[in-house]
């Protein structure tokens, strides 16, 4: 009688217990990482190199990466660490280094993700070794300057990025008053804001004065986040006024350079540094730090940054690539892929600005990768007054600065700080920029030495290869493999199949 009793209930008992079961790994496997987001499946593993780039120098030894952070790193001669232990994935003489955080760049999506977008901007990211990219709030439609309009954002990210992204939100005369509206912005986790000293070249993005600086500024104390400026201020006494179409060749790039002198540079930092310092400590505005984004003047615009600087005012400034690369001199006419502002000067300009950013004066490196559509590169016409400005670098700024960083000397740990360590801190990211234990394990691996052909043979990521004025270049620094939170998403011409980036928002 009993065994019936048992034979009975078999059937509900199975049930139960397959209840649990499907309970157990629904559970379970929804912590797990999705298996798609990365191309190697391990949870814990090494890495292993003879050139790792910690805060504490280069050492040969091994990471051991645990659920997406760094939880160990050894050195080579303390052979504690016991490969039993886990998965090792040895990269020989391959630098490791800090993942890149590259804090200025243009995606353009959502609204015009025809000019690059989330999916090709990310993905040629990964295949450059960055980790980290803060998206700027403008050639996106509609800007980001609001709650709502950040939402619009971070909405676009879902499952379309590959690697993790943070925001800048805009400060326009529009917000520039409306505290509420501003931290209304904030509050939805804009990183910081940024704004424009001179007209911006997208007419929705409208640009600020120094009042609304001003009010930015004191907004951004207390959320103790930066404001970024792009500072040229048009000088109406000189230049462009006096180009008229006809009686200078708007092909040449002398004629391009001439509208925009060093001087519009210098105007805006003069009114700059009579807000920042409002910054220093017992200021109104303490908390609250400057950012001036792609200095390419490196004479008068820098001395006011430095003197700045040494008064106490929160101030820091960043260059970018093409303005190390490149020199006026050798621009070709009508050569539009090199049009960007502020322009790109003389070579003597382009030794100052080497020089300042290895005294430190610079404190950090952006690619300001601001892409367009072909057609609006007017690459045929070769206006330079008529086409759009912005260099298209994204995924090549690694070996661009470490190729054209040779001759100035330039050291692993110096890229490890100008690309990752110091941009890391400037946008509030605690726990990326360094390969430490705790942060998160946002790595690229990368070989110093192997030169390469960037031509059309070569795998380009970016939506509109063709106006980036690095093409055509011979570089040195090839990407074998970038780690986001443990994720392997790139290696070798693949990506991971899903796109497993997040959107990174202050909190
Ligand atoms: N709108 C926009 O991306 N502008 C950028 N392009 C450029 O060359 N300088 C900039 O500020
Ligand atoms: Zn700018
Ligand atoms: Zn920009």
């Amino acid at each position: 009688m009993e065994y019936m009793l048992l034979w009975r209930m078999l059937p509900l008992l199975a049930l139960g217990a397959s209840f649990l079961f499907l309970f157990y790994v629904q559970n379970y496997s929804s912590k797990l990482p999705h298996k798609e987001c990365s191309l190697l499946p391990y949870q814990r593993y090494w890495i292993a190199s003879k050139r790792i780039v910690t805060p504490q120098g280069v050492i040969s030894g091994a990471v051991e990466i645990k659920e997406g952070k760094i939880v160990t790193i050894v050195k080579e001669e303390d052979r504690h660490w016991n490969s039993k232990e886990g998965h090792v994935v040895d990269y020989g003489e391959a630098v490791v280094m800090p993942g890149l955080i590259d804090m200025h760049a243009h995606l353009d999506d959502p609204g015009r993700a025809d000019w690059e977008g989330f999916p090709s901007g990310t993905k040629a990211a990964a295949a450059g070794g960055i980790t980290t990219l803060v998206d700027m709030p403008l050639n996106n439609f509609p800007s980001t300057m609001s709650q709502e309009t950040l939402k619009l954002k971070i909405e676009a990210a879902k499952e379309r990025i590959y690697v993790d992204v943070g925001f800048w939100g805009g400060l326009v005369p529009e917000n520039a008053f409306n505290s509420s509206s501003l931290e209304g912005l904030l509050n939805a986790g804009a990183l910081g804001l940024k704004s424009f000293m001179c007209p911006s070249g997208i007419n929705d993005f409208p640009m600020t004065n120094i009042n609304h600086i001003k009010e930015g500024l004191s907004v951004l104390a207390k959320y103790r986040r930066p404001l970024l400026v792009h500072a040229e201020l048009q000088q109406d006494s000189e230049s462009h006024l006096e180009i008229k179409e006809g009686s200078d060749d708007p092909r040449l790039y002398s004629t391009y350079l001439k509208t925009r002198p060093p001087s519009w540079e210098e105007a805006a930092i003069k009114e700059l540094v009579t807000v920042t310092k409002d910054t220093r400590n017992g200021g109104p505005a303490e908390g609250a730090h400057l950012h001036i984004v792609h200095l390419s003047d490196s004479s008068s615009s820098l001395d006011l940054i430095k003197k700045a600087k040494s008064g106490g005012d929160s101030i820091t400034v960043e260059t970018c690539p093409h303005y190390l690369a490149f020199s006026a001199e050798e621009i070709q006419d009508g050569d539009t892929r090199f049009k960007c502002s502020p322009p790109i000067r003389d070579s003597a300009n382009k030794e100052k600005l080497w020089e300042a950013l290895l005294e430190g004066h610079i404190d950090v490196l952006s690619s300001d990768h601001s892409p367009t559509l072909p057609e609006l590169k007017l690459l045929d016409d070769g206006n330079f007054l008529k086409a759009w400005g912005g260099i298209s670098s994204l995924q090549f700024i690694l070996p661009v600065t470490w190729s054209y960083g040779q001759k100035y000397g330039v050291t692993l740990e110096q890229l490890a700080l100008w690309w990752s360590e110091r941009p890391a801190k400037l946008a509030g990211l605690e726990l990326k920029g360094a390969i430490a234990v705790g942060n998160h394990a946002d790595i690229a691996i990368w070989e110093p030495e192997v030169e390469f052909d960037l031509n059309d043979g070569y795998t380009v990521y970016l939506k509109h290869p063709s106006i980036s004025a690095y093409m055509g270049s011979k570089l040195s620094g090839r990407t074998l493999a970038t780690f986001v939170r443990g994720n392997l998403v790139y290696k070798k011409e693949e990506h991971a199949p899903a796109a497993c980036g997040v959107p990174i928002l202050a909190r």
